[in-house]
């Protein structure tokens, strides 16, 4: 039996999981905290070493595909949000393997977007997808993912570019303070910086002069113990939509615009009752254009993982 590795590493979580053959599903999905392990091997090992004491033949393991959330530029790869730092050369021959595919993992996960199916997304406002048209992603997590899928030649196309770190622009007053601080502490300001779980505690800290972590200013939210922390949550969901809406303008995003990372589905009512569709909209004399581009959270729990393996499909086939 040869079984392919995947994994889907962003700057706290490291999701694995195993496959039979490109097609197939996913055995053995496993979550592991990349502050847990000095480096990438480590991680990687401790997932294989768990997964054949599970009983799986990983000694058969010869494939692997790694989205990564930093650009994929060379041999040498270096984590924007974590200090793991690797030799993709080193860790294919480390790891016995005979394939190794490095991608950046927005890319990964945008490759997964035009097979979503509607169990797997949930629509936030209206507007009508065209079809073959480019298709844009924004995700908050540690950081601030970007990308999304051209149509070319018949296939999709993943766009790797490094869109969370634009330079932030405020849209209401509120938001000028908010920059107005940030500036002060790190002169250039990106979206970023608002927009990840670091951001939310920025954000926080900026319109109420409280440091408290991103979970713990959700949950005061979620449970309206907090109407600070609820302003905190909606400025966020405000400034998201504001820059989902540069994306698919820059994109000509007309398939539409999904939201994926790994804080958004945990806002649940408070994004889906926010001014973030209203935000996105907002944008003069182009608010009739982005009205008719649908968004779409993502609800499926690993789409990274299935866009890798549909990458690792590609060079394969
Ligand atoms: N309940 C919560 N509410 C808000 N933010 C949270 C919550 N739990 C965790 N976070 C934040 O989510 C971030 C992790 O997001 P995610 O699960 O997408 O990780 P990741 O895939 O490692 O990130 P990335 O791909 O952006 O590098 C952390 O900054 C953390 O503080």
């Amino acid at each position: 039996m040869t079984l392919r590795l995947l994994a889907d590493i962003g700057g706290t979580n490291a999701r694995f999981a195993l496959q039979q053959a490109g097609g197939t599903g996913f055995a053995d999905i496993e979550v592991l905290a990349c502050g847990d392990y000095p480096a990438i091997d480590d991680a990687v090992r401790a997932y294989l070493d768990g997964a054949a004491a599970r009983g799986l033949a990983t000694a058969g393991v010869k494939q692997a595909a790694i989205a990564i959330a930093n650009p994929v530029e060379g041999d040498e790869v270096g984590m924007t949000n974590h200090c793991w730092r690797f030799s993709i050369g080193a860790l294919k021959a480390g790891l016995g393997l005979d394939t190794l595919l490095v991608v950046n993992d927005f890319a990964a996960l945008a490759m997964a977007l035009p097979h979503l199916k509607a169990e797997q997304r949930e629509r936030i406002g209206g507007g009508e997808a065209q079809p073959g048209k480019p298709i844009g992603l924004i995700g908050p997590g540690t950081g601030l993912g970007v990308s999304g899928v051209v149509p070319c030649g018949g296939r999709w196309t993943a766009l790797a570019g490094e869109g969370g770190h634009v330079s932030f622009a405020p849209v209401t007053k509120q938001e000028m303070k908010i920059l107005q601080a940030l500036w002060e502490e790190y002169g250039h300001v990106s979206a970023e910086r608002l927009l990840s779980g670091l951001g939310l505690e920025l954000i926080h800290r900026a319109l109420a002069g409280q440091r408290l972590s991103a979970p713990e200013i959700t949950a005061r939210a979620l449970d309206g113990g907090s109407i600070a922390c609820r302003e905190t949550v909606e400025t966020f969901c405000a400034v998201l939509g504001s820059v989902a809406g540069n994306v698919a303008l820059t994109l000509g995003a007309t398939g539409g615009m999904y939201i994926g990372g790994g804080i958004v589905p945990r806002l649940g009512s408070l994004f889906t009752g926010s001014r973030f569709r209203e935000r996105f909209e907002g944008k003069g004399r182009l608010s009739g254009y982005l009205a008719r581009i649908p968004t779409w959270l993502i609800t499926e729990e690993y789409p990274a993982l299935r866009g890798v393996a549909a990458m690792l499909d590609d060079i394969q086939n």
